[in-house]
């Protein structure tokens, strides 16, 4: 048997070479061969005659806006006479808007706003641009550079809550129909403007009502546009341009509440286990065992190979062939909070309440998990694993609210709507490239799922990583370039949705 050795070896051997070689060509024919998903509309310039400029009138009525304090709290918890007081200021700072016939407005949910503009051609089905009235709370007050609610310009920037969440998009597109209207310009295709006003605490009053008074009056929506991920400059590895991120999805929630009762009593003669520490215990496994890697299975492998012929070549290598890839793109992407949360549900841990007293045995001791479900994965696989992971019939779960992954929109180059938003996006950001992803956290849109199957969330300005902390935190701001694109593109998407829906070339319809 062993004089066969060198034989069976030289088998082997040869084996491995003749596959190592089959999979080189296989790589290198699919990095060069790899379709571009690229297109290059006109610009947009400032010098066009229907540019619209950030003045100083605009400017004024957008730092005015971050001055209303429209922070929602909890479900159901807001600040109702600043939303009121907001609302009243969009009606006088948009007179076109507010005069014109051909406009409905109606206050729904007792401060959201929906606003109907119609179109001269009846035969072109509406669309949808949403945005959001309310912001989050305050965090670090004191830390920031500019009074959180003041709207103050400082190098070009204007700070606020709100600036990129979301009253960017509410005025921007407010601005965008004033200005079309103030020059006599009907649309062809009727458009809808619905602004959720408690959208940070999950729209159940606000842009839920929007969806069920629109759902009850029968009305189909081509195509609708929501706050989401923005023009990423530096957000992704291997690639130089700007990338313009279109999310098609979004991932679901839950809120999983973990809950543990023990013995309460006197400080001085503790039992050996705390309610506090069999919930710390149990926090920690979940910290330390994150969801597994669903990389490669969703929207997010398209993400990639949708920029993989204007990457660096090892990433073009790898984007342009996941199919052998996955793991190691995988493993890159985990590295990073911001990438990590395209690969997997994500963890975490948000609260932990516990004690009355220095000296009193806390009696119970409660903790939230937000998850954010990979939009492969469902709300009960994640429940499953949490379970698995805690293994302790100590600790309770108690799921507080869920909302499963959403559709996938239609994207690629035989689909209109996308197509549309991809030229749009063009004009306005010409050497950015135009991917579609799916959003990490969530928008009102879930409440317009029945709507339209055409929904899109983007934010048409440029993001670096170091503006990805602003977001909810500290700083939070706009710079004036940023917010003058995001009025030119909502003034360019308008003008683009006159024209038929229809696919300029023909391909294969991307499914995921
Ligand atoms: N935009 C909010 C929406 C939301 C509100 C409340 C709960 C969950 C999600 C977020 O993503 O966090
Ligand atoms: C920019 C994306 C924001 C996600 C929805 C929200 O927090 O309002
Ligand atoms: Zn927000
Ligand atoms: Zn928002």
């Amino acid at each position: 048997m062993w004089t066969n050795l060198p034989r069976v070896l030289t088998l082997v051997v040869r084996g491995f070479a003749l596959t190592l070689a089959v999979l080189t060509t296989v790589v290198v024919i699919r990095t060069l061969t790899f379709p571009s998903y690229q297109t290059s509309p006109p610009e947009c310039k400032t010098t066009d005659p229907d540019f619209i400029p950030a003045d100083e009138e605009r400017l004024a009525r957008f730092t005015s806006a971050i001055q209303f304090q429209t922070v929602s709290y909890e479900r159901g918890v807001g600040t109702p006479q600043e939303l009121l007081k907001f609302v009243r200021f969009i009606q006088e700072s948009f007179p076109t808007i507010h005069s014109s016939p051909l406009v409905r407005r109606e206050v729904v949910g007792n401060y959201s706003l929906l606003y109907r503009v119609e179109g001269s051609d009846g035969s072109l089905e509406p669309y949808m641009l949403a945005s959001h009235l309310d912001v989050v709370p305050i965090t670090q007050e004191a830390s920031w550079e500019a009074p959180p609610f003041s709207g103050q310009v400082r190098d070009g920037y204007i700070y606020g809550r709100g600036t990129i969440d979301a009253k960017h998009s509410l005025m921007g597109s407010l601005e965008a129909v004033e200005f079309l209207l103030s020059r006599g310009h009907q649309p062809k295709r009727t458009l809808y403007l619905a602004f959720g006003h408690d959208e940070e605490t999950g729209g159940h009053f606000g842009a839920k009502v929007i969806g069920d008074v629109l759902t009850e009056r029968g009305e189909k929506i081509a195509f609708i546009l929501d706050e989401g991920t923005p023009v990423g400059d530096g957000l992704m590895p291997g690639v130089s341009k700007p990338v313009a991120m279109v999310s098609v999805s979004e991932k679901g929630i839950v809120d999983v509440k973990l809950k543990v009762q023990a013995e309460g009593g006197h400080g001085s003669m503790p039992a050996r286990k705390s309610a506090i520490g069999i919930l710390a215990r149990a926090v920690q496994k979940l910290e330390d065992n994150p969801h597994p890697s669903m990389f490669g299975t969703g929207p997010e492998a398209r993400m990639l190979e949708y920029v993989a012929t204007e990457m660096t070549l090892p990433y073009r290598m790898l984007a342009s062939n996941l199919w052998l890839f996955s793991p190691l793109v995988a493993w890159v992407y985990a590295k990073k909070p911001q990438t990590n949360a395209f690969a997997r549900t994500t963890t975490a841990l948000t609260s932990f309440t516990a004690g009355v007293k220095d000296n009193v045995i806390a009696p119970e001791a409660e903790a939230v998990v937000d998850h954010r479900i990979h939009p492969m994965q469902t709300v009960e696989e994640v429940l499953e694993f949490d379970r698995k992971v805690i293994d302790d019939a100590r600790v309770m779960l108690e799921v507080k609210g869920s909302l499963p992954p959403s559709p996938v929109s239609p994207h690629g180059k035989d689909s209109p709507t996308y197509t549309v938003l991809q030229e749009t996006i063009q004009q306005i950001f010409p050497d950015a490239l135009v991917t579609p992803t799916f959003m990490v956290a969530n928008t009102d849109t879930r409440h317009y799922w029945n709507l339209s199957s055409a929904i899109y969330r983007f934010n048409p300005y440029v993001m670096t990583p170091s503006d990805l902390p602003r977001f909810h935190g500290l700083n939070e701001r706009i710079s004036v370039r940023n917010y003058e694109r995001v009025m030119n593109f909502y003034y360019h998407l308008i003008v683009n949705m006159d024209k038929p829906l229809e696919v300029k070339r023909h391909g294969h319809e991307d499914e995921l």
